[in-house]
């Protein structure tokens, strides 16, 4: 197949997943300065449903509809948040990831109206976030703090905070400065205080695995550690067999040296029990590594934990 001339690229409506389909249009521009764009713009169960995602049928409330129109060839690029595509199982039948684009920060930021650092909110300030990844390390660290439920793109989180529907919220960096309002934060959180959750920071490309001329033509905007390290991750996870209750978070880093390590826990929702396990690739792959942590966390009782968890 020859190379596109138009390439429409179809995402999530919210301003977060606007301004990355805005970065992909610019990196492209770049490359392929003849390539003309459109975007086509979904709204997906997980923009309709403001409950409890996991009253939601099947996973994949923020990837079916986008999914479902590259499938349909209503487009043929689509772009998400690794973070929200499903990793337990593999991609929608007929699609490929064709890149992973250069990741952006990881971690979780708290934002506080007043200024104040996590460690600084006094008991029973109310933390807006329905991520029980979240939840969990909140509750291990700081119980003072109460988690209210808090859903609805980040830009919609903010108005509510705004509206004293929470007095602070956690949400990512990435997604801030990807919506121009890194200027909200208070704190950026290390990844030791909020371990990230696999995926995050991390854009992907995706087509119809057919398409051989557009996969080639966007498979230059992948970055290559990024590639290992959501490799890693997502097989860690598919290995691992969560569910959308159970709290999960890790993430594979590229060292300087080039040499890959993943770091990965599950956790209890209250916190209570965390499991830990850390390992370096050496000679195996980015996937195999995913497989050995999954592995060193089911050995020390992940299964028993993930599935105690009602979901
Ligand atoms: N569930 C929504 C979502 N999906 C990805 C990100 C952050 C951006 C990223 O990690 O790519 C967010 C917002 C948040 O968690 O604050």
């Amino acid at each position: 197949m020859s190379a596109p001339e138009l390439i429409r690229i179809v995402s999530r409506d919210s301003p977060m997943a606007l301004a990355q389909v805005e970065r992909v249009r610019a990196e492209l521009a770049v490359l392929h300065p003849g390539v003309r764009t459109e975007v086509v713009p979904v709204k997906t169960t997980g923009d309709k449903w403001l409950g409890d995602l996991s009253q939601v049928e099947g996973k994949g409330a923020f990837t079916k509809e986008v999914d479902a129109a590259l499938l349909a060839g209503e487009a043929d690029l689509a772009v998400h948040c690794v973070k929200d595509v499903p990793a337990d199982r593999p991609l929608p039948a007929g699609t490929v990831f064709a890149a992973f684009l250069k990741r952006d920060d990881i971690r979780d930021a708290l934002v506080h109206p007043g200024g104040l650092t996590l460690d600084e909110l006094p008991a029973g300030t109310r933390i807006g976030t329905s991520s029980v990844r979240r939840i969990a390390q909140l509750a291990a660290t700081h119980p003072h703090l109460e988690c209210v439920p808090f859903r609805g793109n980040a830009n919609r989180r903010l108005e509510k905070l705004a509206a004293g529907e929470a007095d602070a919220l956690l949400l990512a960096v990435s997604g801030l400065e990807r919506i121009g309002r890194s200027d909200v934060i208070s704190e950026v959180l290390s990844t030791e205080t909020m371990m990230p959750p696999i995926g995050a920071g991390i854009l992907a490309l995706q087509c119809r695995e057919g398409d051989t001329g557009l996969i080639d033509l966007v498979s230059g905007l992948g970055d290559p550690d990024t590639h290992r390290e959501a490799t890693a991750e997502r097989m860690f996870l598919h290995v691992l067999q969560g569910h959308c209750n159970s709290p999960i978070a890790g993430y594979a880093r590229v060292d300087r040296g080039g040499e890959l390590s993943l770091r990965a826990c599950v956790f209890t929702a209250d916190g209570k029990t965390r499991l830990n396990a850390h390992e370096w690739a050496g000679r195996l792959d980015p996937a195999t590594l995913g497989t050995s942590v999954a592995v060193a966390l089911l050995r020390q009782g992940a299964r028993e934990i993930i599935d105690g968890i009602p979901h």
